[in-house]
């Protein structure tokens, strides 16, 4: 079989033109969204994705301000800067990009994020609103995950999903979310025996662990759909997912590529979620 490439750039194209749209329509209605992005440090990948959040807000017309901080920053002055940013009416969304500095306690820093304007969907409320069902803003690239799921037609309810990596940030988040959509789901991690024997039984296999085309086409079901979150830069300087995409696509019906996959859908579902924190507020 050769797969259907889900095409993340195009797609997340689309929805960011349904973005524009709705913020045009919360514009008429006396509201402009409005997001604010914290950079501590100076690592070059975040700079990058700070870069083009702020790139994509004006594209879509959302107000966005980017705060960038030295490395030295303390934890205080950061969560001072939170606080206020929880306070100032402008900003319905507040993201602190990921990772922060050693000295700086990430959990403390997600925790001082007003629940109303945690777009990134990481506060620990939130995180159990999804558990449970309730309202919550879903973390944007497992939601992305689920977004390019929809657009290809495919409906995890009764499939068997398989998702390797248990971060807070994709592996738990998107496995909660295949489970809100009853698919029956098995995490797997650096300590699951015989991983193979797990993710040749998938229908959905996400594979989200970080490590450079370990899952390899024999360990993939003939005809499964594959969301490849991995974003891994090797030594010669090619970007690699998870999934070795050419053994892959031989098995699979649908994958993700590397890059212009998952990635692409990060920054669109922050919009989303952006927009949709504004429109609680109108
Ligand atoms: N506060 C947050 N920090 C981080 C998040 C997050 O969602 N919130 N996610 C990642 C980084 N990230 C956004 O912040 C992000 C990663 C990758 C992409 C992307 O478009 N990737 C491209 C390839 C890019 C490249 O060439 O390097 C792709 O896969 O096609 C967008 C956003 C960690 N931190
Ligand atoms: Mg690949």
């Amino acid at each position: 079989m050769a797969a259907n490439i889900l095409d993340g750039k195009k797609i997340a194209q689309e929805v960011r033109e349904e973005i524009k749209r709705e913020v045009e329509e919360l514009k008429s209605k006396g509201v402009h969204p409005g997001l604010a992005v914290i950079l501590v440090g100076d690592d070059p990948a975040s700079q990058v994705y700070v870069r083009n959040k702020h790139k994509a807000c004006g594209d879509v017309g959302i107000y966005s301000e980017v705060h960038r901080l030295p490395k030295e920053t303390t934890q205080e002055e950061l969560l001072e800067l939170i606080h206020k940013l929880n306070n100032d009416d402008k900003i319905h969304g507040i993201l602190v990009q990921l990772p922060v500095p050693d000295h700086i306690d990430e959990k403390a820093v997600i925790d001082a994020i007003s629940l109303d304007k945690d777009v990134d969907g990481f506060h620990p409320a939130n995180v159990g609103n999804l558990v449970i069902g309730d309202e919550c803003f879903y973390p944007c690239t497992p939601h992305g995950c689920m977004v390019l799921l929809d657009k290809a037609g495919i409906d995890p309810k009764g499939k068997k999903a398989v998702v390797v990596g248990r971060s807070n940030i994709v592996g738990k988040p998107v496995a909660m979310m295949l489970l809100a959509r009853h698919a029956t789901v098995t995490i797997c991690h650096s300590r699951t025996q015989n991983l193979a024997e797990e993710t040749r039984q998938a229908d959905i296999l996400v594979a989200a662990v970080g490590r450079p085309e370990m899952i390899t086409g024999d360990m993939i079901k003939e005809g499964a759909v594959v969301i490849d979150v991995g974003i891994n830069r090797l030594d010669d300087g090619r970007l690699v997912g998870d999934v070795h995409f050419e053994s892959a696509a031989e098995k699979a019906s649908w994958i993700t590529p590397v890059p212009g996959g998952v990635g692409p859908m990060t920054i669109t579902m922050l919009l989303k979620n952006t927009v949709e924190a504004a429109r609680r507020k109108c």
